[in-house]
């Protein structure tokens, strides 16, 4: 199957200009795309349009046959589908199996969900009528979605939105649009009828248009930057759009004196270094109380010493290529303006050769609030660290951003746990966890980090109109 666009049930663009897709860590060449722009873009919404008619009118059960069968074409599928993404984004293999089963258990957890989609009956105040709240499929949506996650910030969108009985219609990175294609197909051979799914790639901004602008789009679902998501806010104002927004992060990791140092340093690992940094909710900056700052430090580092740096198609590989160039050298910028600003380098702070996007895991102590690093998301495997002496500081240091996606918190009293986490704000908390993200848990931003929420019972609230009947009898 040729890697085309997918519209009306037909795979279509091969008379289109290309877009080329290149591995990360290799520089090969992968596969060209058609490259889609406003034309494609238009005649995806009249397909969803005119297919919503139809499957807005299917069970809820039909609709979760037909996912549940998409989920088991995934994870039959999964070594095709990891290969895939670790060749078109970076990441190690076994990290792309993680996501696979990730990304097919949003459709699982969502066939079900279809089926508790339930109304309300409003006791009256007149017994000649009855009040009732039905709900109602939002109609056609639009998914637009970042190169990190390929497989699983489109199936914690596509899941909710075809079991609610919305159509969709699918703009992935295209950095990595070939993920995306392939759910595609798997969903076609899932049986799911033309026009309830169709994806465009190409153009983000013409594309991105006629998402926006089009009337008959009444729900745009969007990952990726907040710069992003505030143009598509701007845009979706014209036709007053519903909106989820999964945006930028910039998460703290703070650590007690009373931590359990092993939870703490493996908590940062995981969170701080999966996908080699490249995750909306890694740590960004990691805040260690005065007591326990020496040992956590040198605890830290030399678990960082033995992450392997390479291409992620080889066995043990911890830390794949940054996602481009352009990554590598954000990264880079950081860490030079970190140490212009007094920070010391404890381990890495550097690409292991010129060959490659490579960026070595990086420890930094003596971080300071002046420096990028500690205000911007690097989105590479780098850990500053900041001393600080009591709680009402390091809360007053946590909440002192725009952001507000994920926190990470590391201590064994309740008490100072739980004053901690009531006092910062943040949309998702790992307490002595580095690894909070679950399909059946809301996952969502405060602040700038975004609008709603993706997963849980709360995920498919998102798809969904709410009407009121005011019935005389
Ligand atoms: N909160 C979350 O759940 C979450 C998850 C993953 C990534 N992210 C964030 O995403 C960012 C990294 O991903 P990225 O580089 O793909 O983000 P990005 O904002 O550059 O792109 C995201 C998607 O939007 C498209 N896009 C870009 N400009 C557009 C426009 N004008 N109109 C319509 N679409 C447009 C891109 O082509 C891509 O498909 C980071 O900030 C990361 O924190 C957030
Ligand atoms: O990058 C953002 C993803 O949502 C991270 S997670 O895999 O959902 O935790």
């Amino acid at each position: 199957m040729h890697n085309l666009l997918y519209i009306n049930g037909e795979w279509t663009g091969e008379s289109l200009n290309k877009l080329s897709v290149h591995n990360p860590a290799t520089g090969e060449l992968i596969s060209e795309v058609p490259k889609g722009g406003k034309k494609e873009a238009a005649a995806a919404v009249e397909a969803a349009d005119d297919a919503f008619r139809t499957w807005s009118k299917t069970t809820a059960y039909e609709r979760a046959a037909l996912l549940k069968k998409l989920y088991g074409l995934m994870i039959e599928n999964e070594a095709e589908l990891a290969e895939l993404m670790t060749r078109e984004m970076g990441k190690p293999l076994s990290e792309a199996k993680g996501e696979v089963h990730y990304a097919a258990n949003y459709i699982e957890w969502y066939a079900e969900e279809a089926k508790r989609v339930y109304g309300e009956n409003i006791p009256t105040h007149d017994s000649n009528k009855r009040l009732q709240v039905w709900k109602k499929p939002v109609g056609v949506v639009a998914a637009i979605t970042p190169w990190n996650f390929p497989a699983a910030m489109l199936t914690r969108k596509m899941g909710p939105a075809l079991a609610a009985g919305c159509t969709v219609v699918i703009k992935p990175s295209s950095e990595t649009p070939l993920t995306a294609i392939k759910l595609v197909q798997l969903a076609e051979e899932a049986g799911f009828p033309k026009g309830v799914i169709n994806i465009v790639v190409g153009s983000s901004k013409e594309i991105g248009e006629v998402l926006l602008l089009d009337s008959r789009v009444r729900k745009v679902t969007f990952t990726g930057s907040t710069e992003v998501g505030k143009i598509l806010m701007k845009q979706g104002s014209e036709t007053i759009k519903k909106l989820s927004l999964e945006l930028g992060g910039h998460a703290p990791i703070i650590v007690l004196d009373d931590a359990d140092i092993n939870k703490a340093v493996d908590g940062t690992i995981a969170s701080k270094f999966r996908n080699s940094g490249q995750t909306c909710v890694c740590g960004n900056r990691i805040y260690v109380q005065s007591e326990i700052h020496n040992k956590f430090v040198d605890a830290l580092t030399e678990k960082v010493k033995e992450l392997k740096v390479g291409d992620g198609m080889e066995e043990g590989i911890n830390i794949g290529p940054l996602i481009n160039k352009a990554g590598v050298e954000k990264v880079s910028s950081h860490v030079a303006d970190a140490l212009e600003k007094g920070a010391q380098v404890v381990h890495g702070g550097e690409q292991p050769s010129e060959q490659g996007n490579y960026y070595i895991p990086t420890i930094i102590k003596n971080a300071t609030n002046d420096m990028l690093m500690m205000n911007e998301e690097t989105f590479g495997p780098v850990a500053p660290i900041q001393k600080f002496e009591t709680i009402d500081e390091v809360i007053r240091l946590a909440n002192d951003t725009p952001f507000g996606l994920a926190a990470y918190v590391f201590t064994e009293s309740i008490s100072k746990g739980t004053r901690i986490i009531e006092d910062i704000d943040f949309g998702i908390v790992g307490w002595n966890d580095g690894a909070p993200s679950a399909v059946q848990a809301p996952f969502g931003g405060l602040k700038e980090s975004g609008l709603g929420r993706e997963g849980g019972h709360q995920g498919i609230d998102e798809f969904l109109e709410m009407q009121y009947v005011s019935m005389g009898i």
